[in-house]
């Protein structure tokens, strides 16, 4: 766009080469005399990783738009089915607007529906980073110059691609559970309603409830879900593993299926995409929707996940706990262990919402718990000036420090070590060896923390995730997903979305937020 700051950095490209540090979401540059072809960054890879854009090409901001726009295209049923023809929508909204509202050449309320346009967007990244070196700077090209990224604004449209009456919705939550399952399925279950949905149904126990046979559908309506929020977990209950793609989309043929909304995280997601697929394949009419799931907020694009707040707000609560204790007792050691298999942002959120934090440890940050710069020596040194130490530690972080079991859950996730109990067995030994008294509590409120009740922010999150899942099927998506970007609501397509987990950059300005909250030292 011309005016956008993108012309100051155009030329720049050519003068730079570039190199990767060994974080793949950290680029750093230095200056070359040579011009090159430079590949993708991580962020911006398409289906083929080994692609590459010639930056010294005029015109490779187009391409790489095009590009773009390519990837980020919605999969819909006409892909497939060519003469399916729109109908107008049964959702109505223009009741609810009393007021006349004046726009310039329109006549009120006649022409208002408050629909959104199909060719509505969402900018992706609302940051012009001037220079690759800014923090946290996501830069397509060595001169980090401005390209715009537009993805699809969620929401209802005017035109629909299945009469309700024909619609059979099944429902499903796949994975760990997650504050907010249940608001998302009562969002749906009232949207699908508005649309005058009549059949709609609960898969039980995750994908497994397409396969056991002991499992049957749960039938969903509003009296049935009018409350479902007040409680944690799932209405529905999850599972971890479950069948194969082929035996799921059989269930949804023999049952008459046409909508399904999936909860789940990147594995789940993974499980979408490959029944929409295998949908496609069979030219079985459907629309898979996911709505992202996950505490551990590791899916790519999106603002957060619903429920990461939550958990976030529950881990003060534990951290302020270790605190007490650890304040309260002669050189009291405080550890928390919070989840994040291979993202650390809920102990990143919580040491910095709680302030009480001394030592945070992710799995994006390699650590030493020995050695002169290890986490040991700063714990005696805290002890020796503060008289206690609190250390927040995601249940991810310093694998490497751990023996492997190569164990693997049903779903095929490794089961990790637990690096909590391993610096509390190590700090204990170590101020054995040293002759000094500690006294150390250690807490894993993992899964207290998942079994709660949304809060307020994760409530809103999720009524507008499950009602936007519902107008994205009927506008006739499939192979989608749903989620928030630069806080306005969007749809991706779910291969975009779980290309790889997002981890926390720690070039980004959270993570310097958090180190300048603790005061921690790099511990290597
Ligand atoms: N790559 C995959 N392809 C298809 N299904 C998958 C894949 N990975 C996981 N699943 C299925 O998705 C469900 C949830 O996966 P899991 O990793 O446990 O949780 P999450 O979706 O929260 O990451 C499981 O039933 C699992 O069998
Ligand atoms: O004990 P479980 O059910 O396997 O859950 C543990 C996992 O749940 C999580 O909190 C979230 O994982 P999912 O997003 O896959 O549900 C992980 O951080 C953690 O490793
Ligand atoms: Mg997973």
């Amino acid at each position: 766009s011309s005016s956008s700051p993108s012309t100051s950095s155009s030329s720049v490209p050519c003068s730079y080469g570039y190199c990767h540090s060994s974080y793949p979401y950290v680029h750093s540059f230095k200056p070359t005399r040579f011009c090159r072809k430079v590949r993708v960054f991580a962020q911006f890879k398409s289906h083929d990783s080994s692609k590459s854009i010639n930056f010294c090409d005029p015109d490779w901001k187009n391409k790489f738009k095009d590009d773009f726009d390519q990837r980020f295209r919605l999969p819909h049923v006409t892909d497939i089915f060519h003469d399916i023809a729109p109908m107008p929508s049964t959702f109505y909204l223009q009741t609810r607007t009393p007021m006349v509202r004046e726009f310039s050449g329109l006549s009120p309320c006649k022409e208002w529906h408050g629909y959104i346009n199909d060719n509505d967007r969402v900018l992706l990244k609302t940051i012009y980073y001037s220079s690759p070196t800014s923090a946290g700077a996501e830069c397509i090209d060595p001169g980090c110059s401005w390209v715009e990224q537009w993805v699809h604004r969620a929401g209802p449209r005017e035109k629909i691609y299945f009469k309700p009456e024909e619609v059979k919705a099944a429902i499903v939550t796949c994975g760990g559970l997650c504050p907010g399952l249940n608001d998302v399925i009562r969002q749906l279950v009232i949207t699908l309603e508005a649309y005058g949905v009549k059949k709609i149904v609960g898969i039980p126990f995750g994908y497994r409830g397409f396969s056991d046979k002991e499992l049957t559908e749960v039938l969903l309506s509003r009296n049935v879900v009018q409350n479902i929020h007040l409680s944690g977990g799932s209405l529905l209950g999850v599972s971890r593993g479950g069948p194969g793609v082929n035996e799921i989309v059989d269930r949804l043929q023999e049952r008459g299926i046409n909508m399904l909304f999936v909860l789940g995280g990147n594995g789940t997601h993974a499980g979408a995409n490959a029944i929409h697929n295998e949908c496609c394949k069979r030219r079985y009419k459907v629309s898979v929707i996911g709505v992202p799931k996950t505490i551990d907020n590791d899916i790519l694009l999106l603002d957060k996940t619903f429920g990461f707040d939550t958990a976030v707000e529950e881990a003060q609560r534990a951290i302020n706990s270790a605190y007490i204790e650890a304040h309260s007792a002669y050189h009291g050691i405080g550890i928390v262990k919070l989840m994040g298999r291979s993202s650390g942002f809920i102990a990143m959120h919580a040491s910095l919402a709680s302030g009480q934090v001394d030592i945070c440890l992710i799995p994006e940050v390699p650590f030493n718990v020995h050695g002169q710069n290890g986490v040991l020596s700063h714990i005696k040194h805290l002890i020796e000036t503060e008289g206690s130490a609190v250390i927040c530690v995601a249940e991810g972080a310093g694998q490497d420090l751990l023996q492997k079991t190569n164990a693997t859950d049903a779903s095929g996730n490794a089961v990790l070590g637990d690096i909590g109990g391993y610096i509390q067995q190590e700090t204990k030994k170590y101020f054995k060896e040293i002759g000094d008294h500690v006294d150390i509590k250690y807490i894993d409120p993992t899964y207290m923390i998942r079994a709660c009740r949304a809060n307020a922010s994760d409530g809103i999150l999720c009524a507008v995730l499950g009602q936007n899942a519902v107008h994205g099927a009927f506008a006739g998506y499939s192979g989608i997903t749903v989620g928030t970007c630069n806080t306005h609501y969007a749809y991706f397509p779910i291969t975009q979305a779980i290309s790889h987990p997002r981890l926390v950059d720690p070039n980004s300005r959270m993570w310097h937020r958090c180190l300048t909250s603790t005061g921690q030292p790099d511990f290597f």
